[in-house]
């Protein structure tokens, strides 16, 4: 620090300081040191150094390295050409080898210089790269021939302006390098010349001009070359016959041809290729693709005489595939082409139709009355309206191609028909026999099983009716009138849903007076108390709902509240007070339930489809009474008729699942929001998740996962168990608006773009109007359904907001780009009927998905590994608990925190601490 009072001192200090500043070391360094450091310099920049004092004069001369370039192109710019800068500083030029030099010569430059002259000067320094960019007014010329016999050249760029006019006499021992940008051809033998004269030339870059036309056949025959590319953009109305590119380059690994030209294509065998990319359209030679049939890494434009070459035995190795689709049809041969193929890791489909669409805003979509009125789609007064999706006519047509080349309809029937199409279980896949007419036929294995479903019915409309007439009673003589129905995932999500979405609904709501019905899922031991929390053993039912009687989670729950029952009304009332509902009645049996008091289903039911066999029928008859359940039974058949035979066009199932693919698939977006404006339909979403099991997706933080869509269609690998190379399922969130539009809206506005799904209804189940409001609750309710869409698809732009005298820092913030698809759904009303369509529309579009994306919907091999992980941290646990054992066999961080977790021994009670639930 330098004080006011030390002045003396601070001057000198400053001095010193300043003289140490300007001290020039840099000229005190040898000269090759400065010639490398000149290297990083400018040329232009180097040669004035030439004024810095004595010592510099000469070492700008040493410099290898030379760029010469024309900033602007326009002539009567007052800048002048670099020429005259370059051509005396060359002269001057001194370096023996000159390892770079780079000219780039544009308008400005004089015409009458000799450009060839300069090139040859350069040659005779043992010039080692060339990079020479013409684009003068003169006409093109020629270069000496000099540099076509140099051989110390490893690399050339030629541009533009000059003749590629190649001399008998041509040898270039050391070119490795050679690109050729819109050079003019003087003719077919001067490039053979130049190409058969390279002998270690290992990288070609071919970029023609529109106009040239002096070379027909553009023959590239050169043993040691390893990397080609050739662009040539000629317009196809120039096409003739005669012209053609040859290529015989047997040491080639890598390809990349775009040839618009129409000239034809040959390539000779290329053993060694690993990456392709082919975009012509051209004739090409029938063995194209078999000669590059080595590669790892392929880019295809396919064209109709491209696609008839696919075949199976192209392409074994091939991991990472890009196709752009140029006419129909190709999508079975790219099939055929890749079934023998177990390495494909990564398929892109680039779809022109994609990038049209990318250019296309919604709001001018949304402006074609016409397009509008064709995506409207109606069924026993269900509206379905996706003119806010980015599709176009197009894009529907496009899809149904794609629906039936992924042969949906014979899938469909399949499922119909009771084939195992959920292959990895061998099993049928039935769910719409659960809910079919009595007098109907769906056969699983030969056998028809309508008859036994209605089995089953008969007996749970027997069975609730007795306890909700009062005529079964508890073990102490009391009716029941509580229900709690113990079950997890696909037995316990689907039958919340629909209870949920019942509460309201004035027939469902009057016949469930004084019965309650409660879920437990959850191992969490909270959950059994705010289960029990308020009820009297004596007068619950517990109902143990598991497809296998084995699910750890409900067997647990099963055997507390069974301690539950007994504890207070001694063993014998678990006859009284405990049913199942499961395809092991063995294990029903064995747990203790009478098998009479068992209500069975069947493992062509997948967990997550089974709302609709007793796992939903019976909790839900208990509380509803059967005829309201029936109801619900026959909304999801009229679906199920509706999916089977109406024409793709208008099949909402279909529709809705195509357009999904179109999101995922094409689009690119990931998840998928589905935002029903009804506040019964809050555990929908929450359902709807399972059927896609989640596994290709990563979550999405704070958001619940869905069921039924994220459980069938989060997978890896196809139907057939191959590596699936493109992304599959979505991850499905949601909320009941207008709730979700105080939280997570912000995102789907202005942040990523997340097609929705808004489902509202005509009736609301509660209608409220308070006199003197503008409008009724429902109606303030349903003005958001209408309004989001709109906000999400037209947006608003800066111009608006500078219209409406918006601030200009806050224009950015406020600007919303739209362009953001979304659905509506509109339901007459919310019934049991309707429930039940809603639960078929997207049960079905769920397995649709699948269908085209090629995998099974109907296994949930994911959720297993956690699970056989689960059963030894318990055997720890227990072994830790009654044995002191310290944890063993688990990796640095699970020791650590089971050792944290061991630490503290918890007094257990199977009493449950009494306390004020949230649900009273
Ligand atoms: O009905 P359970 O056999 O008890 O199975 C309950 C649940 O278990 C697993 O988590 C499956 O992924 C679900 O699909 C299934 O619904």
């Amino acid at each position: 620090m330098i004080y006011a009072t030390e002045k003396t001192q601070e001057v000198i200090i400053s001095q010193s300081v300043r003289e140490r500043n300007c001290e020039d070391r840099i000229s005190a360094l040898p000269d090759d040191l400065l010639v490398k450091i000149l290297l990083f310099v400018p040329t232009k920049n180097i040669v004035t150094t030439v004024i810095l004092s004595k010592r510099w004069r000469t070492i700008w001369t040493e410099v290898p390295r030379l760029e010469y370039e024309d900033i602007v192109s326009n002539i009567n710019s007052e800048q002048k050409s670099v020429w005259w800068f370059l051509e005396k500083s060359l002269q001057l030029h001194k370096a023996p080898i000159l390892e770079s030099l780079c000219i780039q010569l544009k308008e400005i430059c004089p015409t009458n210089v000799d450009v060839a002259k300069l090139v040859a000067q350069a040659v005779d320094r043992s010039l080692r790269r060339l990079l020479f960019h013409l684009s003068w007014l003169a006409k093109p010329t020629s270069m000496p021939n000099r540099l076509y016999t140099c051989e110390t050249l490893t690399e050339m760029e030629l541009f533009n302006k000059i003749i590629l006019d190649v001399p008998p006499s041509v040898c270039l021992p050391s070119l490795a390098k050679l690109f050729l940008f819109c050079v003019v051809y003087k003719d077919d033998v001067s490039l053979v010349r130049l190409l058969s004269n390279c002998p270690v030339l290992r990288i070609l870059l071919v970029i023609r001009s529109e106009e040239d036309g002096n070379v027909k056949k553009y023959t590239v025959k050169v043993p040691s070359l390893e990397e080609f590319t050739y662009l040539y953009k000629r317009p196809l109305s120039l096409a003739e016959n005669t012209r053609s590119l040859v290529l015989d380059c047997p040491a080639l690994t890598k390809l990349s041809i775009n040839d618009h030209s129409g000239d034809s294509c040959s390539i000779g065998n290329m053993p060694s290729i690993v990456r392709a990319e082919l975009s012509t359209f051209c004739y090409p030679d029938k063995k194209i693709l078999r000669h590059i049939s080595s590669a790892t890494s392929l880019s295809l434009t396919l064209t109709e005489e491209l696609v008839v070459m696919c075949r199976p035995d192209n392409f074994s190795q091939l991991v990472d595939l890009t196709i752009t689709p140029c006419d129909s049809g190709w999508l079975e041969q790219l099939m055929l082409m890749l079934k023998s193929n177990n390495e494909l890791q990564s398929l892109t489909i680039k779809s022109g139709h994609v990038e049209d669409i990318n250019k296309t805003h919604l709001r001018d979509l949304m402006s074609d009355a016409h397009r509008c009125e064709s995506m409207m789609l109606e069924f026993e007064g269900l509206l379905l309206d996706y003119s806010r999706q980015r599709a176009t006519v197009e894009t529907m047509d496009k899809l149904l191609n794609l629906a039936k080349a992924a042969q949906l309809p014979e899938k469909i029937s399949r499922m119909f028909n009771g084939e195992h199409i959920n292959s990895t279980e061998n099993r049928s896949v039935l769910h719409v026999a659960l809910r079919a007419p009595k007098d109907a036929v769906i056969k699983a294995d030969g056998k028809n099983v309508v008859p036994e479903v209605w089995n089953v019915l008969d007996k749970i409309k027997d069975f609730s009716e007795k306890i909700r007439s009062g005529s079964w009673v508890g073990a102490t003589g009391k009716p029941l009138k509580d229900v709690i129905a113990i079950g997890i995932g696909g037995s316990f999500l689907g039958p919340l849903f629909v209870h949920t979405a019942l509460q309201t609904d004035p027939e469902a709501a009057e016949c469930a007076k004084g019965r309650q019905l409660r879920f437990l899922a959850n191992i969490d031991p909270v959950d059994v108390a705010r289960n029990i929390n308020g009820l009297n053993p004596e007068t619950t039912l517990v109902v143990v709902v598991s497809k296998t009687f084995t699910t750890a989670e409900t067997m647990l729950n099963a055997r507390t509240l069974r301690n539950w029952i007994t504890t207070a009304l001694g063993a014998p009332a678990v006859a009284k007070h405990m049913v199942a509902v499961s395809t092991n009645l063995a294990l029903v049996e064995k747990f203790g339930i009478d098998p009479n008091n068992a209500f069975a289903f069947w493992d062509w039911v997948g967990g997550r489809y089974s709302v609709c066999s007793a796992v939903g029928v019976l909790p839900l008859s208990l509380q509803y009474g059967f005829s309201v359940v029936e109801k619900f039974l026959k909304g999801a058949s009229s679906i199920d008729q509706h999916f089977q035979s109406t024409p793709f066009e208008k099949n909402i199932p279909v529709i809705l699942a195509l357009l999904s693919v179109w999101n995922v698939s094409f689009l690119g977006y990931p998840a998928r929001a589905i935002l029903p404006y009804s506040q019964a339909l809050e555990k929908f979403a929450p359902h709807i998740q399972q059927a896609c099991e989640l596994s290709t997706f990563m979550y999405l933080c704070n958001i619940q996962l869905a069921y039924v869509s994220m459980e069938s269609n989060g997978k890896g690998v196809s139907i057939d168990g191959l590596p699936l190379p493109f992304e599959t399922g979505e991850i499905d969130f949601g909320e009941p608006g207008t709730n979700g539009q105080h939280s997570f809206y912000q995102l789907i506005h202005q942040g990523r773009v997340i097609p929705c799904d808004f489902i509202g209804t005509v009736k609301s189940q509660q209608p409220v109007y308070l006199e003197g409001e503008v409008v009724s609750n429902h109606d303030e309710l349903m003005s958001n359904f209408f309004a989001q869409p709109d906000a999400l698809a037209y947006g608003k732009t800066p111009e608006q907001l500078q219209k409406e005298n918006v601030s200009e820092n806050l224009i950015p913030h406020k600007t919303f780009s739209g362009n953001r698809p979304s659905l509506s759904l509109l339901l007459p009303e919310l019934s049991a009927y309707n429930v039940g369509q809603l639960l078929a529309i997207y049960e079905h579009r769920v397995a649709v998905q699948g269908f085209v994306w090629g995998i099974n919907s109907f296994d949930q091999w994911g959720v297993e590994l956690g699970k056989v992980l689960a059963t030894q941290v318990r055997k720890q646990l227990h072994s830790s608990r009654t044995q002191g054992a310290a944890p063993e066999g688990f990796n640095y961080s699970t020791t650590t925190l089971l050792k944290r977790y061991l630490e503290v021994n918890i007094a257990f009670s199977v009493v449950f601490i009494g306390f004020s639930s949230p649900y009273d």
